[in-house]
């Protein structure tokens, strides 16, 4: 799903009013009607109060039409006008005609009044700000959105908590809405992904308000979420004649004494993701762990015991995964460097050897096209440098993945892919994934994937889904604290099931024809 820009979505609303011959209250009376059906549906009829809080924008416009749904139906209704600019929207105006048509006056706010009571079973409506917030607001309506925050009431926010910006992170991370519920128009907004900006949004849900299809599908964005209708085309199905030389043969390269665990995830994450073949290359004490562990791969051990000292092998490997637990000591960076200089095998490096491309930036001359890097924030932040805010960070990642020719992932909640100057954002995954190992099962599975035939970005971004999906399973089996790095693995056969799963009702309706 395309994550557009606000230059975009105001595109998008002049390219509909022109296709289909409306006016621009149109759209805004879609969008009324839409959050008002929401409301209904969840509401019933029920006498709570709702509080609507309006702009002088077309967001505050969205809300002021939305009052006068609530109300021809019946809700009990206070509408407030925050009054922080001269410059009212015409639709906004419009809208408030109506409402008073009907008798209805809203309260204006301003900076020298009381703000209303609010009870802590109210309902209020944040429409103060959409996506046109351009500068910081004026301290007074930055006191109310800390008033609305501080009550108890339930805040629905209309398409971005107000307060927060589409393109920056705000300087003071009271200024916004902390919305217990988003109802977004059309597109997911980007800032909803971001650790610095997603933390305001406890749910959101797209409301269509029929904007131009064609204008949506042709516009080219930079970012896109990426669902199962995303990934589903880049699944390559096994063939029936095939062999286990069709699947590859993956190389994982790292550990060291004490953390040779980590390969063992690396590698049986990237068997069970569907490797034809896997040799893993470990210090001599990671021997028998590795041949009792993991039966079905192959291993090649280092001279010396405790560390990885030359990487020697005699093998053809279709991809190299390298770096989880294989520590940074001066004689393992020698390694990694030569190793480098000779491979020409696709590469996806975690862990260590992303600390040791930090310590060695030269070294990122040599990797080879399209190389995956998996950095989780710490080790992102050693690549890239300290970034002024989350947007800064991504402009980095860009320019960063551009210089190198390579893919870079930033892990977290929301996992972002890095390549080409587009950013893939992925939507599985939930907090019981952080813990120790997870970033190992990721690397191996990505790994794996590459030894298929999967290209190295399609790999990336169908990996990064897998593993949040295979997160979603274990969570629903065991709850969050119980996820442990060995659960995501067991769940990655569970998450190629879940793929092709079709939602139940689906199901029911074709079993009744
Ligand atoms: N295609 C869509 O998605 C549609 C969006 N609509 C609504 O329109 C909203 C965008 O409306 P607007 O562009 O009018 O913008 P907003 O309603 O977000 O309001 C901001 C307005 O105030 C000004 N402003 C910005 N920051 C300010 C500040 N700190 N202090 C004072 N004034 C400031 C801006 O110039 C802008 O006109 C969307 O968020 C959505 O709610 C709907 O009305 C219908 C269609
Ligand atoms: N709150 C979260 N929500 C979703 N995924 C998460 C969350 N926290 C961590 N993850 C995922 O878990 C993995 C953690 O990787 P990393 O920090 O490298 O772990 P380790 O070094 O222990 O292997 C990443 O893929 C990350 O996206
Ligand atoms: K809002």
């Amino acid at each position: 799903m395309k994550i557009f820009t606000a230059e975009q979505i105001y595109a998008a609303d002049r390219f509909t009013i022109e296709k289909q011959q409306i006016t621009s209250d149109v759209l805004m009376e879609r969008a009324a009607t839409q959050i008002y059906e929401w409301m209904n549906s969840r509401l019933q009829g029920a006498q709570v109060k709702i509080h609507l809080f309006c702009g002088i924008g077309n967001n505050g416009g969205d809300g002021v039409a939305l009052a006068r749904q609530l109300h021809e139906n019946g809700y009990s209704i206070e509408v407030y006008v925050v009054n922080y600019s001269d410059k009212r929207s015409k639709d906004f105006l419009l809208n408030l005609d109506r409402l008073k048509e009907r008798k209805l006056w809203p309260e204006f706010l301003d900076s020298g009044c009381d703000f209303p009571e609010l009870g802590r079973k109210d309902i209020i409506v944040d429409a103060v700000f959409g996506i046109g917030l351009n500068r910081n607001p004026d301290a007074w309506v930055l006191k109310l959105i800390n008033y609305l925050n501080t009550s108890s009431a339930f805040i629905l926010s209309i398409d971005i908590p107000s307060g927060l910006f589409m393109e920056r992170v705000p300087e003071n991370r009271d200024d916004i809405i902390r919305a217990n519920h988003v109802l977004s128009f059309q597109a997911p907004k980007l800032s909803f992904f971001l650790p610095q900006t997603g933390i305001y949004i406890n749910q959101w849900e797209l409301l269509d308000i029929g904007l131009d299809d064609e204008y949506l599908f042709k516009t080219e964005t930079v970012y896109e979420l990426i669902g199962k209708p995303e990934v589903l085309p880049m699944y390559m199905p096994r063939l029936k004649f095939s062999h286990k030389g069709n699947y590859g043969h993956s190389f994982i390269i790292g550990g060291s004494y004490g953390k040779i665990g980590a390969v063992q995830l690396a590698a049986k994450a990237c068997l069970e993701i569907g490797s034809g073949l896997l040799t893993t290359y470990v210090p001599e004490c990671g021997y028998i762990p590795m041949q009792t562990s993991l039966p079905e791969a192959m291993v090649i051990v280092d001279d010396e015991d405790e560390k990885i000292t030359t990487i020697n092998f005699d093998l053809k490997p279709t991809v190299v995964g390298i770096g989880m637990g294989m520590g940074t000591h001066k004689i393992t960076i020698k390694a990694f460097s030569e190793f480098l200089k000779t491979n020409t095998a696709p590469l996806v490096i975690d862990a260590d050897g992303l600390n040791i491309l930090s310590g060695t930036p030269e070294l990122l001359n040599r990797l080879p096209n399209q190389t995956v890097l998996t950095p989780h924030p710490k080790e992102l932040e050693r690549l890239l440098g300290k970034w002024r805010d989350d947007f800064d960070k991504l402009d980095r990642a860009k320019a960063f993945s551009k210089k190198y020719d390579c893919i870079l992932i930033i892990k977290g909640a929301h996992t972002i892919v890095i390549y080409n100057g587009k950013g893939y954002v992925n939507s599985t995954g939930n907090p019981g994934m952080a813990t120790a190992g997870s970033g190992d099962v990721l690397a191996g599975m990505i790994t794996g994937l590459i030894a298929q035939g999967y290209n190295s970005l399609d790999a990336s971004v169908f990996g990064v889904y897998l593993h949040g999906l295979s997160g979603d399973l274990s969570v629903s089996e065991s709850g969050y604290e119980a996820v442990t790095a060995s659960k995501l693995i067991d769940n990655i056969g569970k998450a190629f099931l879940e793929l092709f799963r079709r939602p139940e009702q689906e199901q029911h309706i074709e079993e009744k024809n």
